[in-house]
This record gives C-alpha cells, sequence and structure tokens, in this order.
C-alpha cells in the first residue's frame, strides 16, 4: 500500500485550454486597466492645474451606476461596486494619497467602512474615538474622516450626532456595513470568561446573546472592539466581540461566531471633510441632504416645519430627536432629505423649512451608497 498522498488527476485538456483562454483575458484586462490608470493620471494633471480637488464621490457613484446598469452577467451586479471601487481607489492613488481618518486600531468595523467606501489603496489614519477623527479631520492630518452614526439595533451613534452640532466638517459620503459580531478568545472555549470586552454598542447588539450565554461574565466597555480583542489576547480569562479580522490580528480563536441578536443587524458610516478643502459633491441623481434643526417649543411647530416638504414633494428618509440639553424638553432634529440642493425643488423646500427653524444647519449633501 502507498503510504503517500494520492497524486491529483492529470489536468484535462479542455481545463487547460479555459486556462488558457483566461490568462490571455487576464493579460488584456491588465493592459487596459494600465490604460485607465493612464488617463486617471492625465486627469491628476488637470485638476492640479485648476487647483481642484481629486475626490470626486459623484462620479464614482455615477461610474458603478452606469456599469451596473449595462452588466450583461454573469458576473453579478452586486459585484461590480467592489471590483470598481477597487479599480478607481488604485487610480486615485496615483493622482493623490487619500488619507482616511476612522476609529483604530487595525480591525475595527470603522476600518472594514473606510476600506469598503475607498478601497484598499489609502492611507490609513488610526484614532482613539470618534472624537479624534473628527479632530483628525479637521486639524488636516487626513482628508477624510469616516464615524458611525446609526446602528439598526442600537439606534443612533449619540457621539457622532452631538459632535456634528459644532464640527466645521461636512458630510460627502455615506456607506453601510452588515456587522457581524464573533466572541473571540486565546481558548477555544466559553468556560472560564470572567469578562467579556468590546465597545458599548457591540455589548448592546449581544445583549441577549450574552445573557444567555454568558451571564456570570462582567461586560466591560472599551474604545473599539478591535481593542476588546487585543485585551483577550492579552489575559485567557478576557473575550473579546469583533470582527474575524481583528480576531486573526491577534491571533484568537473564534468561540461563537454571529452573536449579535439581529442577523441583519447593519451599521450606517458617514464620510466627513473640512469644506474650505473639499467642495461638495455636486448632483449625482442619487443623493441625500443632511441637515440637523430645531424649532421654538410651541405647539404644532414639528409639524409646521416639515410642511414645505410635503408641498415641494422632498421625501425625508430619517428623523431622529436629541436632547438640546437646555433643561427645557428642547430638541435637536436630524434629518435626511432625498435630493440635492441643486435641485431647485430641494431648493425651495430647504428655503422654507429654515425660515421655520429657529436653528437650521447642512450637515452635508452627497451621493447614496451604492452597493
Ligand atoms: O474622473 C475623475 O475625476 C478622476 O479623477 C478619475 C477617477 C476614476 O478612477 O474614475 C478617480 C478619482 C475620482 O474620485 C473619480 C474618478
Amino acid at each position: 500500500m502507498a503510504d503517500h498522498a494520492p497524486t491529483p488527476p492529470a489536468v484535462q485538456p479542455e481545463l487547460l485550454a479555459l486556462r488558457d483562454q483566461i490568462d490571455a483575458l487576464d493579460r488584456d484586462l491588465l493592459e487596459m486597466l494600465n490604460r485607465r490608470a493612464g488617463l486617471a493620471l492625465a486627469v491628476g494633471e488637470l485638476k492640479k492645474k485648476e487647483g481642484s480637488v481629486v475626490f470626486r464621490p459623484e462620479r464614482e457613484a455615477q461610474v458603478i451606476d452606469g456599469l451596473k446598469g449595462r452588466n450583461p452577467g454573469p458576473l453579478k451586479t452586486d459585484s461590480i461596486a467592489p471590483i470598481w471601487r477597487e479599480i478607481m481607489s488604485a487610480c486615485r492613488a496615483l493622482e493623490t494619497p487619500t488619507r482616511v481618518a476612522y476609529l483604530g486600531p487595525a480591525g475595527t468595523f470603522s476600518e472594514e467602512a473606510a476600506l469598503g467606501y475607498f478601497g484598499s489603496s489609502i492611507v490609513r489614519v488610526h484614532c482613539a474615538s470618534i472624537d479624534d477623527v473628527f479632530r483628525t479631520t479637521a486639524a488636516g492630518a487626513a482628508d477624510f474622516g469616516v464615524v458611525p452614526i446609526e446602528n439598526s439595533t442600537e439606534g443612533v451613534v449619540a457621539r457622532s450626532l452631538d459632535i456634528f452640532l459644532t464640527t466645521p466638517l461636512f458630510i460627502i459620503g455615506e456607506t453601510s456595513l452588515y456587522v457581524r459580531h464573533n466572541l473571540l478568545r486565546k481558548e477555544n472555549t466559553l468556560e472560564g470568561i470572567q469578562a467579556v470586552c468590546a465597545h458599548p454598542q457591540a455589548l448592546g447588539q449581544c445583549h441577549n446573546w450574552l445573557s444567555a450565554h454568558l451571564p456570570h461574565a462582567e461586560r466591560r466597555p472599551v474604545s473599539s472592539n478591535a481593542e476588546g480583542a487585543r485585551l483577550a489576547g492579552l489575559d485567557p480569562t478576557v473575550a473579546g466581540i469583533a470582527s474575524l479580522r481583528a480576531g486573526s490580528e491577534y491571533g484568537l480563536h473564534v468561540v461563537s461566531p454571529a452573536i449579535q441578536d439581529d442577523v441583519h443587524n447593519r451599521t450606517r458610516f458617514v464620510i466627513v471633510t473640512d469644506p474650505s478643502r473639499h467642495p461638495a459633491p455636486r448632483a449625482s441623481g442619487h443623493d441625500c441632504t443632511s441637515l440637523v434643526v430645531s424649532v421654538k417649543n410651541r405647539p404644532g411647530a414639528v409639524h409646521d416645519m416639515l410642511v414645505p416638504l410635503k408641498q415641494h414633494g422632498v421625501s425625508m428618509t430619517r428623523f431622529e430627536s436629541r436632547p438640546a440639553r437646555s433643561g427645557q424638553w428642547e430638541y435637536y432634529f436630524y434629518i435626511d432629505l432625498q435630493g440635492h440642493p441643486d435641485e431647485p425643488h430641494v431648493a425651495t423646500a430647504l428655503a422654507a423649512l429654515r425660515d421655520a427653524c429657529a436653528y437650521f444647519k447642512v450637515l452635508g449633501t452627497y451621493p447614496l451608497d451604492v452597493h
């Protein structure tokens, strides 16, 4: 009896012929991608002469939308956005480096959102907190910041919304991520776990699972999930809740995968930048405008404020309130509208809304996320 591994079957001639065709096409693709990169470089030179910015989110959204609309298959239409984001990321990097700040360390969901939105050809700027992402971007140490603003299980990310009241930064893009949390640990067992370290949002999103499976373990909030994973790597009695990427980053076992209470758990992130260095994106055809407003505390004030939207046919896709901290039961309202102020009906509705509000700030106008 042979004691060595069986030899694989001989490669069939049909398979060889198909692979030859794939190799030839890959060479064509490589040549075409390089021609595309050459054109992007020429665009970059033009922009340098004009003094205009390199990153154009509305153009990238249109490129992806256009290709999705003409995809003949069999490539899945869902595959188009990630492929072209990477291509445009590589082309953009030839024009200029894109520095992106987000809540670090390596392996956070914020990092995943940043890479999903900008592609992987970016300069990664890790920040210790959401406040730090805003500060770093405002100080010019990053060109863009990526911050979470709402989660489908836990609701708003209050800190991000509060900072929007005072920050000079504005929103130029959005991206959403399916967030799957995993219980990670040095040992591959639930036995002996004394504490679970994660971001408070993740602890909240896994509340039922933790109550059912680790009722006696302390739930210890830390600055990020990746930080929780890092701590789990240092102490065998500690588990972290984080992404699979964070697990492999810190050499941990996945003791239990997908422990979030809601299988459709999603987080929405926005991309912020300094308007003095980067203009607002132009209309792409599928845009969102985000506002924060307040009204005088009187009967019917909120209703009256929203009437112009109906009158001018503008859809509201989000309406969120946060206490104004005045002690007077006053609130700030965070509103997302469909459309771009360059569209006349949106501009008219915004002007009327502004007149009806005691406080009115446009947080940004940007292309809707393209998947
Ligand atoms: O069209 C441009 O303005 C480009 O710079 C080219 C390109 C691309 O690769 O398609 C790259 C960066 C921009 O964000 C948009 C598009």
